[in-house]
């Protein structure tokens, strides 16, 4: 463990160490350490099975380790909190199916999304707060989706889906951002735009994106983690990640 930096564990974000996680004797986890600055964004990569998922579960209190250290912001313990709480704490998850109001206009579920009350009743038929209406412009702006705004989510492409849920997620104002495999699925302009977005967001939070399309992670230009096994085998750039003989082996061939 780090010294504590003014009655906090590290200065990093997001921090985990030694984290474990068994299913049945298998362990899913196996001591991951790993650890995620403000406004950095990290891929993540590795093999089906190689608890890239997992991972996303115990940050966001889905799944409990059995043992480790999972803090967020230096004070928070995400082991001892529930996943609203954690949500709370400034936590978004993208899944890799896109779940949006299909009936509802693009605008209707960025407001939907917004931090305020958000049963539907009183969002969608109060009168909208010029504030209001200025954030879900700026929102709609950001995830590209302006010239859309007035159709109904159901009839969007796979991609503007994607990039919909995205901007209800940036709605919450999170500060931390983990994103399951955005790129799947998408044309290679959609990938190369949702690349653009990432960035874009990595400028006021932090992002963690699994992802399995290398010209996609080369793309994003950041460091990069493999896990394999439950643990870290490479971290850095990804010229360094790729070319490490370890990984080559376990994850992207010869
Ligand atoms: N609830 C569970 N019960 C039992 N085993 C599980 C459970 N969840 C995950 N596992 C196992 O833990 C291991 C890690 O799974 P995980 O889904 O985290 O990997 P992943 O890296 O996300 O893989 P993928 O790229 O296929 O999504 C796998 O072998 C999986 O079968």
């Amino acid at each position: 463990m780090t010294t504590p930096i003014g009655g906090k564990l590290t200065n990093a974000l997001l921090y985990l160490d030694g984290v474990s996680v068994t299913f049945d004797g298998f362990k899913a986890l196996n001591s991951l350490s790993l650890s995620i600055d403000q406004n950095e964004m990290r891929a993540i990569i590795g093999p089906n099975g190689a608890g890239k998922t997992t991972m996303m579960d115990v940050i966001t209190g889905k799944t409990r380790p059995n043992v480790g250290t999972a803090v967020f912001e230096g004070d928070k313990d995400l082991t001892r909190l529930d996943e609203a709480s954690i949500a709370e704490l400034g936590i978004g998850r993208k899944f890799q199916t896109p779940t949006v109001f299909e009936m509802h206009t693009v605008e209707d579920n960025i407001l939907l999304a917004l931090k305020t009350d958000r049963r539907p009743f009183p969002v969608l038929f109060s009168k909208r707060t010029a504030q209001e209406r200025e954030r879900v412009d700026a929102l709609l702006e950001r995830v590209r989706l302006t010239g859309s705004r007035h159709r109904k989510a159901g009839e969007l492409s796979h991609g503007q889906k994607q990039w919909l849920e995205i901007g209800m997620l940036l709605a919450q104002e999170p500060k931390l951002l983990l994103v399951d495999e955005p790129a799947a699925g998408m044309t290679d302009q959609e990938t190369a735009d949702t690349a653009d977005l990432l960035r874009e967001i990595a400028k006021t939070a932090s992002v963690v994106v699994v992802e399995h399309d290398m010209v996609f992670v080369r793309d994003l230009g950041v460091k990069v983690t493999c896990l394999h096994e439950g643990s870290v085998l490479a971290e850095g750039s990804l010229d360094a990640v790729s070319s490490n003989e370890r990984v080559i082996e376990v994850y992207l061939g010869r």
